[in-house]
């Protein structure tokens, strides 16, 4: 499928390399109904994703820092090899703030990736503080395409290039940008198991309501469904986000005595984001020499249908079809 412009001719997705203001390399994904992302290479990390209104979707901090070594506070940085301090490597591993290239070799696409725009991107094992912290041979690929209705996916694959095997944990540390926190409400994750990282990481049940928000929450969501809906009451917005291979969710708000402790992030800000983060924790993954791992999200907004307020997250859940 593809748009046509006034002068009737077709328009095709675009993908577009430039600099930011602060002169890091970015990549545009744009598709002709004026959906648009933007990944910096510098982390691998998209850090921006708009409808098609030219709405940011994602929060990105008005205090965050476009200057290696510092990870870029918003968008959806990448933890990898290690989420968290879950280890002896740096806090949400190096992933986020090393530069990734274009990947040169990009794996064969799928025959439905026409009507997208996209970009394949690569980290390998490099420089020598890498090699201190995890000392193995990887080839870690991220494909970033946005779809004609405006979707966002990631798709993530590890592939273990060294003699020996090694160990990661993982997540898509997805910055979501809400109206305000308090009419936030997340669907897919009660009755669920969690590890409270505010509580040493203890294993708790998730009642049976949604989840909402009135404080600080760090939780790790165990055995999550592919599904998860996160409701903006306010902007009447739901973004879904659909996952595989990424069985734990983490969800993060700092709320505002940790906003104001963080120097790249607002002290209000933590009123206008929240982080839905499909992960790989619990169960650690383990590559032989050879192995690939496989990891994607996808997202995408639905304006409600529900403007009468009668959320139905079933339904967003099941309007959803498959990857693509
Ligand atoms: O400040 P960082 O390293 O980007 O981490 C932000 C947060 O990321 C979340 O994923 C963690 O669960 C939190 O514990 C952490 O505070």
């Amino acid at each position: 499928m593809s748009a046509s412009g006034d002068d009737g001719a077709e328009q095709k997705p675009s993908v577009e390399v430039s600099k930011d203001a602060n002169g890091l390399d970015v990549v545009i994904l744009k598709d002709p109904r004026g959906f648009s992302a933007q990944v910096h290479l510098y982390g691998g990390q998209v850090t921006s994703w708009k409808n098609d209104r030219g709405e940011e979707l994602l929060f990105v901090s008005s205090k965050a820092v476009f200057k290696p070594p510092k990870a870029i506070r918003g968008g959806i940085p990448i933890c990898f090899p290690q989420f968290s301090n879950l280890g002896s490597i740096e806090q949400h591993g190096f992933a986020r703030n090393k530069l990734w290239s274009i990947d040169p070799n990009p794996l064969p696409l799928p025959t439905n990736i026409d009507d997208k725009a996209f970009i394949d991107l690569i980290l390998k094992v490099g420089d020598e503080d890498m090699a201190k912290m995890w000392s193995y041979s990887f080839e870690f690929r991220l494909r970033v395409t946005l779809g004609p209705h405006g979707e966002l996916g990631m798709t993530a694959r590890v592939r273990n290039i060294d003699s020996k095997p090694f160990t990661f944990t993982t997540a898509f540390h997805t910055y979501f940008s809400v109206s305000d926190i308090s009419e936030v409400r997340i669907e897919g994750l009660e009755t669920l198991d969690y590890l409270d990282n505010l509580q040493n990481r203890e294993r708790f049940t998730e009642q049976g309501d949604a989840l909402t928000f009135e404080t600080e929450v760090d939780k790790i969501y165990l055995n999550t469904p592919t599904k998860i809906a996160i409701i903006d009451h306010e902007l009447k917005r739901t973004f879904v986000l659909k996952k595989d291979g990424l069985p734990d969710a983490v969800v993060w708000n700092p709320w505002e005595r940790k906003a104001k402790a963080m120097v790249d992030f607002g002290d209000d800000e933590y009123k206008y984001m929240i982080c839905v983060e499909p992960a790989a924790i619990e169960k650690p993954i383990t590559l032989k020499p050879g192995e690939e791992w496989k990891g994607r999200q996808k997202i995408s907004t639905v304006y409600s249908s529900y403007h009468s307020g009668q959320l139905d997250p079933i339904k967003v859940l099941e309007s959803l079809g498959s990857f693509g």
